[in-house]
């Protein structure tokens, strides 16, 4: 039989469509990118009802020469599930709505991923993920950014404020949806807790949200120096700089909120047992450490929730020299670090909260 003929035929068809979804999965990002730099979802959100093409065109000041551009790009991004279309109740036409997901892209949502997507999206953060294969072959760069930028993602944001500010934003409003879930939700974790420091706390958004919600509980944010120049946080939370491999400030409670995926296991491993002599030290009579990271497993169906796990574990190899761990790896790091029990809390979608204890 002929091989384009028949079943054989329509499952090699299959499988070219399959290799050009994803020869083109780039162009789904790239929509992305323009559809925020051009400033659509907060065009629609001020335009306070649903929004038809001319509409759009004319608010974002595209000449009328570019609307098929427009209409195009819109036609993607309701496909892809980033606006609604429905019909403008006048006249029929079509009118453009944000949905749940464009609401996440708003420049005043305080959970923005805009910052994120437009830092994931320069070509400083695409350049290395064309440069991975090379690195493979590579035996002196930790990773493939350091191969292009010839620096670490830290010393880079450091001499690179533009990244430096996308990056520290992008944080910052993970951390605003995390701190207000974790507060709310959690509190039983920060029960007797007298003094906690947020390691690679960042621009401080997480130990703002503990010590507004605990005001017993004495916050520091620590972070490497340029990152906490010039912070104004709020006036119960310390901010101190510093490297945590070298030391820790004291604490009874230290929290690592996505810090230990950044690193290699050998990395982790020393992170953990300076948190360690930083409990140590703490005053208080109840010490742990609190982990913020994805604990990854199968979730049955859900091809979506694995995808982005995998995509998470190579962004780590990439960018960072880390990697995100299943249970079994989780427990083999408190394990060398001198740890004793831990219990995970699977709250945060694809994260969850790790509490670990000093071995007794
Ligand atoms: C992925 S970000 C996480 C920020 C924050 N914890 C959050 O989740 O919003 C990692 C943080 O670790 C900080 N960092 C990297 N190396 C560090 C070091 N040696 N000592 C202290 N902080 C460091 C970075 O500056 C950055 O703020
Ligand atoms: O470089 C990154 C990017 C992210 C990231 C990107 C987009 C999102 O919607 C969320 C997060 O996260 C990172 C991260 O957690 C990390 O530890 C290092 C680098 C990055």
């Amino acid at each position: 039989m002929n091989m384009v003929n028949g079943e054989k035929g329509s499952e090699l068809l299959q499988a070219q469509a399959h290799i050009w979804n994803h020869i083109f999965n780039f162009i789904n990002s790239m929509c992305l990118k323009c559809a925020i730099q051009l400033g659509i979802p907060d065009t629609i959100h001020q335009y306070g009802q649903p929004m038809t093409l001319d509409a759009l065109v004319s608010a974002l000041q595209i000449p009328p020469s570019r609307a098929h551009g427009v209409d195009r790009l819109m036609h993607i991004l309701v496909h892809s599930g980033f606006f609604e279309k429905k019909k403008h109740t006048p006249d029929g036409r079509d009118a453009y709505m944000l949905n749940r997901v464009s609401e996440l892209l708003l420049k005043d949502n305080p959970s923005s991923v805009a910052p994120f997507a437009l830092a994931m999206l320069d070509p400083i953060l695409v350049d290395p993920w064309h440069r991975l294969s090379a690195w493979f072959h590579d035996r002196v760069n930790p990773t493939p950014f350091e191969m292009v930028q010839g620096m670490s993602h830290w010393r880079y944001a450091e001499n690179e404020p533009r990244l430096n500010r996308f990056f520290n934003e992008g944080m910052a409003s993970d951390a605003r949806m995390v701190g207000s879930m974790v507060v709310n939700q959690c509190r039983g974790v920060f029960d007797g807790i007298r003094s906690l420091v947020d390691v690679g706390g960042g621009t401080g958004t997480m130990a703002n949200a503990i010590a507004s919600a605990f005001p017993n509980t004495e916050c520091t944010n620590f972070d490497l120096p340029h990152v906490v120049a010039d912070l104004e946080l709020s006036k119960n939370v310390k901010c101190v700089a510093g490297d945590m491999f070298e030391a820790i400030p004291p604490g009874d409670a230290i929290l690592l909120k996505w810090i230990l995926h950044d690193w290699s296991d050998e990395d982790a491993v020393k992170i953990l047992k300076r948190c360690s002599e930083a409990i140590t030290k703490g005053k208080g009579e109840k010490k742990k450490v609190i982990i913020i990271d994805m604990v990854v497993e199968s979730r049955d169906g859900d091809k979506q929730m694995n995808e982005t796990q995998l995509f998470f574990d190579m962004l780590m190899m990439t960018l960072v020299s880390g990697r995100e761990r299943n249970e079994t790896e989780w427990a083999k790091l408190f394990v060398d670090a001198g740890f004793g029990e831990y219990k995970i809390t699977p709250i945060l979608g694809l994260r969850s909260l790790i509490e670990v204890y000093p071995s007794s």
